[in-house]
């Protein structure tokens, strides 16, 4: 099979530990759902909605293919992967090592008005070179979806998504379809892909793509959204139209998607544009910014450990005058992390989240705020040169994961007495600190950056009172007492049920806390109150 021959004559190793995994991950799916190979009954007669081309066999597997390089790369790989899965069960197929391999699998193309006329014929083209039993799809991707499992019984699809995609953030080789989908499992064979390997897998193969490649298209979505990417323009042609170089040229991978509108949102700009001017704001101004921090942690929810770092960090906003409006403890789940840091980076200035960054099935913070922001993660190949210094080669893989940072969105903070940068992106700041002395070291190297994302302004100061009077007794005077202090915070906790009390006066005004404390002892008799530290 000239795919499987033309990888395995490769001396590029990288590229052959590639294959080798996904037509692995090929086969364990055909095995899994490729039940039998059943004739059509008349039941399975196409919808409207779907156009049925060259069908002839019945399978639970099917193959999304839009013409793009990734779903190309895949349907060869689809094709090696049924000839190493049929050569284990029919050795007859040994006769197939030198013709063009078919492949009879179901292929789903969902066709649009918006797709480039060459992504359209070089689809069909190809279905027809392999004989692909097509779909034409003319519905959005979730009603097309659910048609076509009603019509027939789909349990697994292929698709060509890989790491650094945008929709790829918390996914993995098998991933279940998403809450509110249509139930199927999402095979993604090259999901552990870069770039790189897609493009020396279809020169190795020389295999056909699509010709937008060579006219300097790196990834292709709508004839609306998409141009070729500018960073393989090669200049001026006589005719005054621009001449770009072919996809397989851009030298650095994480650049692939430079040719295709962002999809952020204005929100999200205007936080990036606050984060980023913050430097700017004048103190007296600015004495309202406000901070949310969000712990990520199953350990923490299961009250395994207490949570410190969050105690720790209000004091240091606070001693920098910033207002902490918001604290919140999330399960270690991508959507759980992402969740929350979007609404939070749009609400408040910045957003601080600890917990949860490193190499473990756990550390999901960083693909939390990636897909918070609707970006993918890429290979950030200079925090990666940071990590190799601490770590030296112990990553596992190929890459090192931890180095898959939010592209097109990632700052790193350096500062000379941190061995690893630290990571915003626009205005959520990534702590690695996983206890009090070290979030001690990020917070004072964080506020001393030349390019500091906190402005530092008044301070808040806080005066503690304690009293042997019941909250019953109290409550009334300090209730009172907010309206003569609309400034100060007053805030009460108790040491227990039955006392004693403990209220806190909180402001940027030094004599105005001192004054609402003084008027509130005065309400009661002499030697009631005493002053207290704080925790
Ligand atoms: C076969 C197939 C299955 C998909 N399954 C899911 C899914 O389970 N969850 C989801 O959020 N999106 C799903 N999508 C949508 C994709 O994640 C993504 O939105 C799509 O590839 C379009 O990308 P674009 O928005 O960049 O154009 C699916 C798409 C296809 C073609
Ligand atoms: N219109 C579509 N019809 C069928 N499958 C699709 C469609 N759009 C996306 N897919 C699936 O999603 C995968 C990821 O899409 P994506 O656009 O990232 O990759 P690609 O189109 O293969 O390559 P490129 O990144 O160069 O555009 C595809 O490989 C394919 O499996
Ligand atoms: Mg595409």
């Amino acid at each position: 099979m000239e795919i499987d021959r033309a990888i395995m004559e490769s001396s590029d190793q990288r590229l052959r530990t590639k294959y080798k995994n996904a037509t692995y991950v090929i086969e364990r799916a055909f095995a899994l759902y490729q039940i039998s190979e059943t004739n059509l009954t008349s039941s399975s007669v196409p919808t409207f909605s779907i156009q049925s081309i060259n069908r002839g066999k019945f399978e639970l597997v099917a193959f999304s293919f839009n013409g793009g390089k990734d779903s190309t790369v895949l349907l060869h790989l689809l094709r090696a992967g049924y000839y190493l899965h049929k050569e284990k069960s029919d050795q007859s197929c040994k006769n197939l090592l030198d013709g063009t391999l078919k492949c009879p699998i179901r292929t789903i193309y969902f066709e649009s008005p918006s797709a480039f006329p060459e992504i359209n014929s070089f689809t069909y083209e190809t279905a027809t070179t392999y004989e692909l039993q097509l779909d034409i799809i003319c519905l959005d991707f979730k009603s097309g979806l659910e048609a076509l499992i009603n019509e027939k019984p789909t349990k697994a699809i292929f698709l060509g998504t890989r790491i650094g995609d945008p929709n790829a953030v918390g996914q993995e080789q098998f991933s279940p379809s998403s809450p509110g989908w249509p139930p199927f499992m999402r095979v993604n064979p090259i999901l552990d892909w870069s770039y790189r390997d897609v493009w020396a897998f279809l020169l190795t193969c020389k295999v056909q793509y699509c010709s937008l490649y060579d006219k300097g298209y790196t990834s292709i979505g709508s004839i609306y959204d998409t141009v070729p990417n500018s960073l393989l323009c090669s200049g001026h042609s006589p005719d005054s139209n621009e001449n770009f170089k072919p996809a397989y040229l851009l030298a650095d991978g994480r650049l692939e998607r430079a040719g295709r509108a962002k999809k952020i949102t204005s929100k999200c700009e205007s936080a990036s544009e606050l984060s980023n001017g913050l430097n700017n704001v004048d103190p007296h101004l600015a004495s309202s910014l406000t901070a949310s921090i969000i712990g990520v942690g199953d350990e923490i929810l299961f009250g395994t450990i207490g949570d410190k770092i969050t105690a720790a960090l209000c004091k240091k906003l606070h001693s920098i005058g910033w207002m902490v409006v918001h604290v919140a403890v999330v399960r270690n789940d991508i959507d759980c992390v992402a969740e929350e840091i979007e609404r939070r980076k749009s609400t408040d200035d910045m957003v601080l989240l600890f917990g949860g960054v490193g190499p473990l099935h756990s550390d999901v913070s960083v693909a939390g705020v990636a897909k918070a922001f609707g970006v993918r993660v890429a290979p950030d190949e200079e925090f990666e040169e940071h990590l190799r210094h601490l770590i030296g080669n112990h990553c596992i893989g190929d890459r090192n994961e931890m180095a898959l940072l939010p592209e097109g969105i990632t700052e790193l903070l350096h500062h000379e007495r941190l061995c690893v940068p630290m990571i915003k992106c626009q205005n959520v700041i990534v702590l690695s600190a996983t206890n009090v002395s070290e979030l001690e070291l990020q917070w004072d190297c964080l506020i001393d950056l030349p390019n500091t994302p906190f402005v530092t302004m008044a301070p808040y100061i806080s005066k503690h009172l304690s009293t042997i009077f019941s909250d019953v007794e109290a409550a009334e005077s300090i209730s009172n007492l907010r309206f003569e202090f609309p400034d100060i915070h007053i805030n009460c906790h108790r040491k227990s049920r039955v006392g004693p009390l403990i209220i806190s006066f909180i402001g940027k005004d030094q004599t105005r806390v001192e004054s609402a404390a003084t008027k509130l002892s005065k309400k009661f008799c002499p030697g009631s109150f005493s002053e207290v530290n704080s925790e």
